[in-house]
């Protein structure tokens, strides 16, 4: 039997659905020697396509590094990630560009957008960067979707740190990529306007059928996705589907607790 190799313990999808990200066998090693820092540890996992997948664990667990290795943002030290059925493992730099320009769209915690252009302005710039013209009605949907139509012409330094995260979320959906990488995409911003954006990024998978992994700390985050993974020093060490947030608050304590005996 070779399946037991392509099927993550935790983190499979059990082939319901289709893949949009996949890592097998990945190892991250940070330095040399013995300031040696192994930050992901043979890590398997199939993030399913169309869904909203969370990533949460300790603080130093590996969480950032799974996504940034996934994302094609940073590489990898062993094993193997997939985009769809693309292997970034490996591509020349260009090609990884290319391909992260394309099909992958980021939310981070700071919302890093450009001070002198509008709303809209900012929504659009990495399709005019890389000369694509931006489907209009997809737009408008999206601008809708993230409540933003009053608001298209501000700049960010007129809008509230809530607006300026869905004006990062709508510049994401706006080039319909294949899958969106948050890092603590609501860490910035209080518990209202945290969950309004929640509430968007759920919307964009169940309306427009977007896929999403984002890593978070806050267990009410967590809870808006269809399936946590959790990440113990490197490895996923279990995954939760349709979360509760006091479910994942209590698996979090059983977790801290199991760490401080063992
Ligand atoms: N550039 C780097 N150089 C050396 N070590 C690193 C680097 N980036 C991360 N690490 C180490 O790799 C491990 C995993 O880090 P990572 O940032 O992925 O964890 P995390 O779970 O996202 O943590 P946090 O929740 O605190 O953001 C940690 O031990 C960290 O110190």
């Amino acid at each position: 039997m070779t399946t037991a190799v392509t099927s993550p313990t935790y983190g499979g999808t059990g082939g319901r659905t289709a893949v949009a990200a996949r890592a097998r066998q990945v190892v991250k090693a940070y330095g040399t020697g013995e300031t040696r820092v192994v930050a992901l540890d043979q890590v398997d996992v199939d993030i399913a396509q169309g869904e909203f997948t969370a990533i949460m664990g300790p603080s130093g667990s590996g969480k950032s590094t799974l996504m940034h290795c996934l994302a094609g943002l940073d590489t990898v030290t062993g094993g193997q990630i997939f985009l769809a059925d693309t292997e970034i493992t490996g591509l020349k730099d260009k090609k990884l560009t290319q391909l992260r320009r394309d099909r992958v769209g980021f939310i981070f915690q700071a919302f890093n957008l450009l001070p002198t252009l509008n709303a809209l302005e900012n929504i659009t710039l990495p399709m005019d960067i890389a000369g694509r013209r931006p489907d209009a009605g997809w737009l408008a949907r999206v601008v809708e979707t993230v409540g933003l139509s009053e608001r298209l012409k501000h700049r960010p330094g007129q809008l509230s740190g809530g607006q300026q995260q869905r004006v990062a979320v709508a510049r994401a959906l706006a080039a319909r990529p294949e899958i969106i990488f948050g890092d603590e995409p609501t860490g910035n911003l209080d518990s209202r306007a945290g969950a309004e954006i929640l509430g968007f990024l759920r919307r964009s998978v169940d309306e427009l059928g977007q896929t999403i992994v984002m890593v978070t700390h806050d267990p009410v985050a967590a809870s808006y996705a269809d399936r946590v993974l959790y990440l113990a020093d490197g490895r996923i060490v279990d995954e939760m589907t349709r979360p509760t947030a006091e479910a994942v608050l209590d698996r979090m304590k059983d977790f801290d607790a199991r760490g401080r005996t063992s």
